[in-house]
């Protein structure tokens, strides 16, 4: 039978510590009602001595939640305790958790407490809780940088005073995965009456290693894991409980453990957390970031279609996210495009998808990202481009002394030539239209001019309208680029290319008369 990691919710406290952080108490109640959809066993609804405010907030968690342990933090005083105690007076299912710090740098520098002044006072404040409260949650601030016999002398010292679960926070993100285990493997061995406590792990994410650490004191013991919902917390923030309980999940074949955690409900709460604390999750965030089950290169595009697990290890369903994503980019391959293009509901054979890749890589170079919107539209394009006697080759274009302009434009012709036509204007589209009239010798005129953006972002593609009028009759052309000048002209050849298929239609009709 595996083990159970309980897991201990820290988001309404220091997750609140986060800078800028600040959740009223209708925030605190609707965080602590998800996180109770969520799973977590106990929920550290704030710090009842810190403001009037805080103790009522954590009233109305206790109030609000049925399965969770609701807790609150206080100081080694009795005014912080007691604060604790009249805000969850008539409560059932509270506790308190107290800590005092530990190490030689905080005894001396800040607390100018003695060793034994610290347990008398640790002894004096767990012994008045307990006579309060079943739960009584001790920890030993800064433990990761204090002497470990007097961590083991502190640990006895409390649990004779009736603490129930005992919590070693690495509380500056300073202790390694070896180290910290070597603590719990320490406190397990040495410590009289620790078989009647729980042990708990607290990391913060100063160097990067809180996760390591909390796995590495899960293996090690700990049946307890503080942390918050997105790693938020005081300075480089907590431990994010959602990678914990993906990761306990994921590797359950090594870690051997149980938790109560609905993996289903991660995604939920972190968008909720996020959107009520204002701290947005960075994309590439373990297990909750927006590229967390988004794939982007050509080879993992086409290995996840084939078999989601050559590049899955969890499943983005399996912790509340709707799907598996594969971003369409400059480093996509052929099988990603073409999946795409069959969820859009387009079948295309082969040959199509060879034409329409080529102008998806030449279109992915200019743009960062590539939306529906544009490979329907690159699609589109090259239908229309199928029966084209010009192509717009380039231009280039001078701005006169008047702030007219002049325009040079190259037009490739079906059998390779290129024509130039050279032409001014009162801005650069006039002149650009000018000029392809002047190149192609023909005479038409300009009726209506429409552009509009395709998709998303300042790198969107253009889409360019024109209709014309040749020798009275109406002629419309449409082109799509990310350069909406080389959509412009592309689009009135385009419409060119009509009066000269309709005159060329005209022209064999003739003959066969
Ligand atoms: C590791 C952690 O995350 S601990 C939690 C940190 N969270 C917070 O501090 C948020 C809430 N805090 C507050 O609102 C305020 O700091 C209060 C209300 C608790 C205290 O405010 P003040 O009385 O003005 O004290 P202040 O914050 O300036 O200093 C803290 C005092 O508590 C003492 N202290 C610190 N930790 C403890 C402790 N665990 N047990 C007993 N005393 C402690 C300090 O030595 C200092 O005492 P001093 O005033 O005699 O020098
Ligand atoms: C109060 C304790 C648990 C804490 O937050 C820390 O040491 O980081």
């Amino acid at each position: 039978m595996n083990e159970r990691v309980y897991f201990f919710d820290t988001t309404l406290r220091d997750g609140e510590q986060t800078p800028g952080v600040n959740l009223n108490q209708e925030e605190k109640v609707e965080i602590a009602l998800r996180l109770e959809q969520l799973g977590i066993d106990v929920i550290e609804a704030g710090f009842a001595a810190a403001s009037p405010g805080d103790a009522a907030a954590v009233r109305a968690v206790a109030n609000a939640v049925t399965k969770p342990l609701v807790v609150s933090l206080a100081r080694a005083n009795k005014g912080d305790i007691d604060a604790v105690i009249n805000a969850f007076t008539g409560i059932e299912n509270v506790g308190i958790h107290i800590f005092i710090a530990t190490s030689p740098i905080h005894r001396e520098k800040k607390l100018f407490m003695s060793k034994e002044e610290v347990i008398k006072k640790a002894v004096e404040c767990v012994s008045y809780a307990a006579q309060y409260f079943k739960h009584v949650e001790f920890s030993c601030e800064d433990a990761t940088r204090t002497e470990l016999d007097f961590l083991r002398e502190v640990a006895e010292h409390v649990i004779e005073a009736g603490a129930t679960v005992l919590n070693f926070p690495d509380t500056v993100g300073y202790t390694t995965p070896e180290e910290y285990a070597q603590l719990f493997q320490y406190i397990l061995e040495h410590t009289k009456g620790v078989e009647n406590v729980r042990l708990s792990c607290h990391c913060h994410d100063d160097l990067g290693l809180a996760a390591s650490n909390s796995i590495a004191a899960i293996k090690a013991g700990a049946l307890q894991v503080e942390g918050c919902v997105n790693g938020i917390g005081e300075r480089a923030g907590n431990v994010a409980l959602e990678e914990v309980a993906a990761l306990l999940e994921t590797r359950k074949d090594y870690y051997q453990k149980e938790t109560g955690i609905n993996l289903t409900e991660i995604a939920k709460t972190s968008k909720l957390i996020s959107r009520l604390t204002g701290v947005s999750v960075p994309p590439n965030k373990a297990v909750i970031g927006n590229n967390a089950f988004a794939h982007s290169s050509g080879i993992h595009q086409d290995g996840v279609i084939k078999d989601k697990t050559t590049y899955e290890i969890l499943k983005p369903e399996s912790v509340g996210f709707v799907e598996t994503k594969l971003v369409l980019g400059k480093l996509s391959g052929r099988n990603a495009l073409k999946k795409r293009y069959e969820e859009l509901g387009y079948s295309i054979t082969q040959e199509q998808l060879k034409e329409v890749f080529t102008k998806f890589k030449e279109l992915a170079d200019r743009k960062k990202e590539i939306f529906d919107e544009d490979i329907i539209a690159l699609l589109e394009t090259k239908t229309s481009e199928q029966t084209s006697t010009y192509t717009f080759k380039d231009l280039s274009l001078q701005v006169l002394a008047n702030k007219d302009y002049r325009a040079f434009v190259h037009i490739l012709k079906e059998d390779g030539s290129v024509i130039e036509g050279i032409a001014e204007g009162n801005g650069p589209i006039d002149a650009i239209y000018k000029g392809i009239d002047q190149g192609l010798n023909i005479k038409a005129e300009l009726i209506d001019y429409k552009i509009k953006s395709i998709s998303r972002g300042k790198d969107s593609i253009g889409e360019v309208f024109v209709k014309i009028k040749h020798e009275e009759a109406l002629y419309q052309g449409r082109a799509i680029h990310v350069d909406i000048i080389f959509a412009s002209a592309s689009a009135y050849i385009d419409a060119i290319n009509r009066v000269v298929s309709l005159q060329s239609s005209y022209a064999s009709a003739e003959i066969k008369n």
